[in-house]
């Protein structure tokens, strides 16, 4: 991991680690930082390591410019809002993220580049938490209920089938995933592709009613985001396939 020393907001003249600024020229692997406010961060840089990608801590708005993709961990989505508008980073995040930057949002990360949030918690003000935006999709926080706060099951995750790690044979990709207190996706854009979806009735340790499969993994131009936490099991496909995107070969 490399870990820069980011100046202090008030410094001039930072231009990140690499004077020619991002960009993965030629083969060298991408420089893929991790929002390091709050949540499952270490976990991200270990599955991106593992994927092939070299990883940074962001914190500061300065930072974003030195990475070529983001990813916002799972963790709290209304602590991360706060902490990105306290750092000064959720406004230049969201202008970056309308001209094209990759990003990887798991769970909370999910909530957090969805346009619209169904249930947004309010915070002391009654101010309701806010998102970066990007897809066009509808959450719904906390969607798999106080019985099934936290499940693990297989699904079938579509667009993995390119990777060099997935048997050619295989259609789609069976992936484990592990859902903690996860949203899901209510209702997706036109522009917004599907790749994976849970049935509660198929998946759940209890018995449930809900037959409805849910959609828990999406990508609109370079954003992708899960429901479900990969980092945490292991899998480094999903992060392989962020790779993959932010050299545009996916
Ligand atoms: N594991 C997670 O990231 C949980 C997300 C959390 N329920 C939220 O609303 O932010």
């Amino acid at each position: 991991m490399t870990e820069i020393t980011a100046p202090e907001p008030h410094e001039s003249g930072f231009t990140g680690r690499r004077a020619a600024g991002p960009g993965s020229e030629g083969s060298a692997a991408p420089l893929v930082g991790v929002l390091a406010l709050q949540g499952g961060v270490r976990e991200h840089i270990r599955a991106l390591e593992a994927a092939g990608a070299r990883t940074m801590l962001v914190r500061r708005p300065a930072e974003l410019d030195a990475v070529d993709g983001l990813v916002l961990p799972g963790g709290e989505s209304t602590t991360i809002d706060k902490l990105m508008r306290l750092y000064q980073i959720a406004e230049p995040l969201k202008a970056k993220i309308a001209a094209g930057f990759p990003v990887y949002g798991s769970c909370a990360g999910l909530i957090l580049l969805a346009d619209r949030i169904t249930d947004p918690a309010l915070d002391a003000a009654g101010e309701p938490q806010q998102t970066l935006g990007g897809l066009d999709i509808v959450v719904r926080r906390n969607a798999f209920g106080r019985q099934r706060e936290s499940f693990e099951t297989e699904l079938v995750f579509d667009g993995l089938q390119t990777l060099p790690s997935q048997d050619p044979g295989q259609p789609a990709a069976a992936v484990h995933a592990v859902f903690i207190r996860a949203p899901w996706v209510e209702k997706v854009g036109s522009s917004v592709q599907v790749l994976a979806q849970v049935s509660p009735a198929g998946s759940a340790p209890q018995a449930e009613k809900d037959s409805v499969a849910r959609i828990v993994a999406v990508r609109s131009g370079k954003l992708l985001a899960t429901s479900f936490h990969p980092e945490v099991t292991g899998e480094s496909r999903i992060h392989e396939l962020f790779i993959q995107m932010i050299r545009g070969d996916a």
